[in-house]
């Protein structure tokens, strides 16, 4: 195997702990000696041993000599845990292949500046592309301290969200649904508008057949008109109302429970403002939110800029009629402004599809 194959390992080895390292990034290394895999591990959780480490304890003295692949650059700083750079160092290793260099401002390439320091020769941007999607969401939240925004619809193939009824069950399949629900449980938090709340009364956990972790309800709810009925409220998984500064006091503290936290925004023309709720968001450790909808909050999310992933569900069916498209808000006055997805991928479930995509930014 060469370089390319052992990092696709690495890379294969740190996907599978997709969603579970937050806020950390997920990071996987295989140590190689003589042709021979001798140690591999992956960053499991954040606050315990990075995956550099897992691979050179499993190595021990068989590192001697070897060759370290890992998929972010080796930490150089003291975080929760020591720096990789040093264990690496220590550990005989001759030749280290990095994936990509590490963002992180605490690190940021001066790991690999103290390996070779040591003397030890180390390649850089070996599979850099599949490592930087891999880490899309911590990158983006590292880099711009707010969550990463993945923006997901559903409508029919004439292009609406509900029937003029407000109607909207179902529009896309089960297995259509079910994938929604991958995407919930990645998710460190889903985010709806009271809109949603108001017309679906939807409970927004996770309900996978293998169980999977409910995120953390965000609903926007600027003047709290959320019924104390509503079941996002509900204690099977923490809910923010967020609300803006003139919101009735009574009121907060009647929703205010266990579960139930009341975020107190300022407005942009009587709007929550959503660079301060992605920052208030990011401070609890929210690197990942789901936007679940409904047509005025994925506008207002794209006027802001505020998109760094979008899956649009489109399921074969016409509802027709004037009910509602997927995103309202101001939009743009001319075609030629639109936002222009890229790194296009089209899956099917059943008989509806989901495009997926990546808003341009020059
Ligand atoms: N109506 C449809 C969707 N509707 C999405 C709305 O957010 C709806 O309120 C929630 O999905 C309901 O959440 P919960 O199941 O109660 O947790 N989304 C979809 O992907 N397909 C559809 O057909
Ligand atoms: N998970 C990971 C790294 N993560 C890097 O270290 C930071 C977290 O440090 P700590 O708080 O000590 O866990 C994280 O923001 C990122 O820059 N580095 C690595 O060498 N290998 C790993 O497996
Ligand atoms: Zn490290």
């Amino acid at each position: 195997m060469n370089d390319q194959q052992f990092m696709k390992l690495a890379l294969q080895i740190a996907s599978a702990t997709n969603g579970r390292t937050w806020p950390n990034p997920m990071v996987g290394a295989v140590v190689v000696n003589n042709g021979q895999i001798v140690g591999m591990g992956a960053h499991l959780k954040a606050g315990e041993p990075h995956a550099e480490v897992h691979a050179l304890n499993m190595a021990g003295d068989k590192a001697l000599g070897a060759t370290i692949y890992v998929t972010l650059e080796p930490c150089s700083h003291y975080g929760r845990t020591p720096p990789c750079a040093d264990r690496v160092i220590q550990s005989g290793v001759s030749r280290v292949v990095i994936a990509m260099l590490d963002p992180n401002p605490l690190v940021a390439g001066q790991g690999a500046e103290r390996i070779r320091q040591a003397g030890i020769e180390v390649v850089t941007g070996v599979l850099e592309s599949e490592a930087r999607r891999m880490n899309e969401v911590w990158l983006t939240a590292i880099t711009k301290r707010r969550p990463f925004v993945w923006m997901k619809a559903a409508m029919t193939l004439d292009g609406k969200i509900a029937a003029r009824t407000g109607d909207s069950k179902w529009i896309t399949s089960e297995s259509a649904r079910q994938e929604v629900h991958r995407y919930r449980d990645q998710a460190d938090a889903i985010l709806v508008g009271i809109g949603t709340v108001l017309a679906d009364d939807p409970q927004l956990t996770t309900r996978l057949p293998e169980g999977g972790r409910s995120p953390v309800r965000v609903i926007l709810d600027t003047h709290l008109r959320i019924p104390e009925s509503a079941r996002v409220l509900g204690p099977e998984a923490p809910t923010i109302l967020v609300c803006g500064p003139n919101a009735d006091p009574a009121k907060i503290r009647s929703l205010q429970s266990q579960t139930v936290d009341v975020l107190q925004v300022g407005l942009d023309n009587g709007k929550v403002n959503l660079h301060q709720l992605l920052d208030q968001l990011y401070r609890r450790q929210i690197t990942l939110l789901l936007v679940e909808g409904g047509a005025e909050v994925h506008g207002s999310f794209l006027d802001a800029e505020l998109i760094d992933k979008v899956t649009m569900f489109v399921a074969p069916k016409l509802i027709g009629g004037t009910g509602p498209s997927p995103l309202a808000g101001n939009g743009f006055s001319r075609m030629s402004d639109a936002v222009q997805l890229q790194n296009i991928s089209v899956e099917m479930f059943d008989n509806d599809l989901a495009v997926t995509g990546y808003p341009d930014r020059q």
